[in-house]
Parts: structure tokens; C-alpha cells; sequence
């Protein structure tokens, strides 16, 4: 497997401060790692290093063997197409003031610049499950949930080679949160992208990641195949991470061995347009 992402010993400071301390990982192509955890363990700031938005204290992320500069968001959308990053708050991604066919569009420009194809806006929307034809209206006009669908659409369109997920699924409703996760993998795999997603849910994560990185106060204390990890999870901490997903009886207990293979309704079609890419 290509490697497409390395991080090597990365530390993050604020004001001195420890947040992230010498974590390291790889992504391959077509590879989902997520990195789950506590909240304020850390996997934003490792998720902003990753994409330069944040310059590491030591340590280094090297993407295809080059070293990831930590450039100004605004430089280093120019810089670094190749890597898209989808937030937790839609609001941070979309242009409040544009159009969302154009803001896809700037996806579809963000590949052109790389030599690839990208289908047009309308394909993209059906592709997140929204109506083509609402292509011309603002983001305000959406509830959040679709406006992180269309910012999903956004990242996609410019076909990365990187994904990096931070939360993308926690302000949708609970009902469409496996669906928009396995569209993403799905979409955004089909080429051979790599992922790294972040998220709290880790019935999702079973079904959505080959990899597991488990993050506690600032360092990775276990790594493996999400099916080795839930099946024998070693670190006092994953286990009670695991412990505590809630059963449908309301307690919490470890959970079986995962699926070998994803449910079907995972693998559902890819809209025709887009089989094309
Ligand atoms: N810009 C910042 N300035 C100062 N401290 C920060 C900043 N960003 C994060 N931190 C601190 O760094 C630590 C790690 O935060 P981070 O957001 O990376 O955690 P997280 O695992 O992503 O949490 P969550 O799941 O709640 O998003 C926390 O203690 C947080 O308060």
C-alpha cells in the first residue's frame, strides 16, 4: 500500500502547554485511520498539524514524503489541494455568502489544478443525498446537517488524496449520521484517498475505519485493525473506552468482535455521474 501520510513524534503546545506529545501515524491510499478519544485528548490539534494549520512544537508530518509547511489556512488551500480538511461546524468550511454550486465549484477548480476530473456541482449534491436543483441557493437557506453535507460535497469535488474528518458527522441527526459516514467513505476512498476521521462514536468508527488510533491525554496509547482492537483490546484505557459504548439496553459493556465485512446498505451505489469519475 502507498503510504500517504506520516507523522513522526508530532507535539502541539499553547502557551507552553502539551496538548499533543509525540504521536505519530501513517495513512495508506485508500485507508481510513480514525483516531478516537476523550474530549480535549488531543485529536484536533493532531488533525490540524496534519494539515499545516498548525505549526508542531517537534516532530513532522510529511504527506507523500514531503514535508506538510504550516501555511496560513488561505495559503495553504493553494499549496496543498491535495489535502481536504471537513470540520465539525459546516460554518467553518462554507462561504456564507456564496452560492453552494459555486463553492462546489471551487472543489471541481481545486482538481482541475491538479489535472483531474471532477463532476459538476448538481452531480455532487445528489451524490450527499441533497436535490441537484437546489444548486444557486446560499448556505443559510439549508439546516446544518445539509450544510455539512454540501461541505462534504465541497471537499470531495476537489478530489483529494487526503481526507482528514474532524467530527464531520456529530451535528447531523442521529439517524443520518452511519448514512453520511459510509457515503464518505465510499466517495472519498474510490480513488485510492486515504482518510483520517475523528469522531466520538465508535459504533460508527467499527463499521467505517481498517485502523484505529486510541488517544489519551496527548499521546496514542494503542494502535491497530479496528477489528483486532475491539476484539482484544489492550490498553487499560481502550477498554474502558469500549466498555462504555451503550448497548440498546441502556448498559454498557464490551461489544462483539466486529463485522468481518460492512453491512450492505454501506455499500450502496454510487450515483452513475459519479462511477465515472
Ligand atoms: N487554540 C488553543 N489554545 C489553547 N489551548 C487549546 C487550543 N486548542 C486546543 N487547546 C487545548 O488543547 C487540548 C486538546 O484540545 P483538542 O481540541 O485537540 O482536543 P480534542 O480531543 O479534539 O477534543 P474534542 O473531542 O472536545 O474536540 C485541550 O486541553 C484544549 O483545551
Amino acid at each position: 500500500m502507498t503510504e500517504l501520510l506520516r507523522v513522526d513524534d508530532v507535539a502541539v503546545e499553547y502557551h507552553g502547554l502539551r496538548a499533543v506529545d509525540g504521536v505519530s501515524l501513517s495513512i495508506g491510499a485508500g485507508e481510513v485511520l480514525a483516531l478516537v478519544g476523550e474530549s480535549g485528548c488531543g485529536k484536533s490539534s493532531t488533525a490540524r498539524a496534519v494539515v499545516g494549520m498548525e505549526r508542531p512544537a517537534a516532530g513532522e508530518v510529511r504527506f507523500h514524503g514531503e514535508r506538510v509547511p504550516p501555511l496560513g489556512l488561505r495559503r495553504r488551500a493553494a499549496a496543498l489541494t491535495a489535502i481536504q480538511m471537513v470540520f465539525q461546524d459546516p460554518n467553518s468550511s462554507l462561504n456564507p455568502r456564496k452560492r453552494i454550486g459555486d463553492q462546489i465549484a471551487d472543489g471541481n477548480r481545486a482538481a482541475r489544478a491538479r489535472g483531474l476530473t471532477s463532476e459538476p456541482p448538481p452531480v455532487w449534491l445528489e451524490a450527499v443525498g441533497l436535490d441537484p436543483a437546489m444548486v444557486s441557493r446560499y448556505p443559510h437557506q439549508f439546516s446544518g446537517g445539509q450544510r455539512q453535507r454540501i461541505a462534504i460535497a465541497r471537499a470531495l469535488a476537489a478530489r483529494p488524496e487526503l481526507l482528514v474528518a474532524d467530527e464531520p458527522i456529530s451535528a447531523l441527526d442521529a439517524s443520518s449520521q452511519a448514512d453520511v459516514a459510509a457515503m464518505m467513505r465510499r466517495l472519498g476512498l474510490r480513488s485510492g484517498a486515504g482518510m483520517l476521521f475523528i469522531s466520538h462514536d465508535l459504533s460508527v468508527v467499527r463499521i467505517m475505519a481498517d485502523r484505529v488510533a486510541v488517544m489519551y491525554r496527548g499521546r496514542i496509547v494503542e494502535s491497530g485493525r479496528t477489528a483486532r482492537v475491539w476484539a482484544d483490546p489492550v490498553h487499560p484505557y481502550t477498554r474502558a473506552l469500549l466498555a462504555a459504548i451503550p448497548h440498546a439496553d441502556g448498559r454498557g459493556s464490551l461489544p462483539e468482535a466486529p463485522a468481518a465485512e460492512a453491512p450492505d446498505e454501506w455499500m450502496a451505489e454510487v450515483p452513475e455521474a459519479l462511477d465515472r469519475v
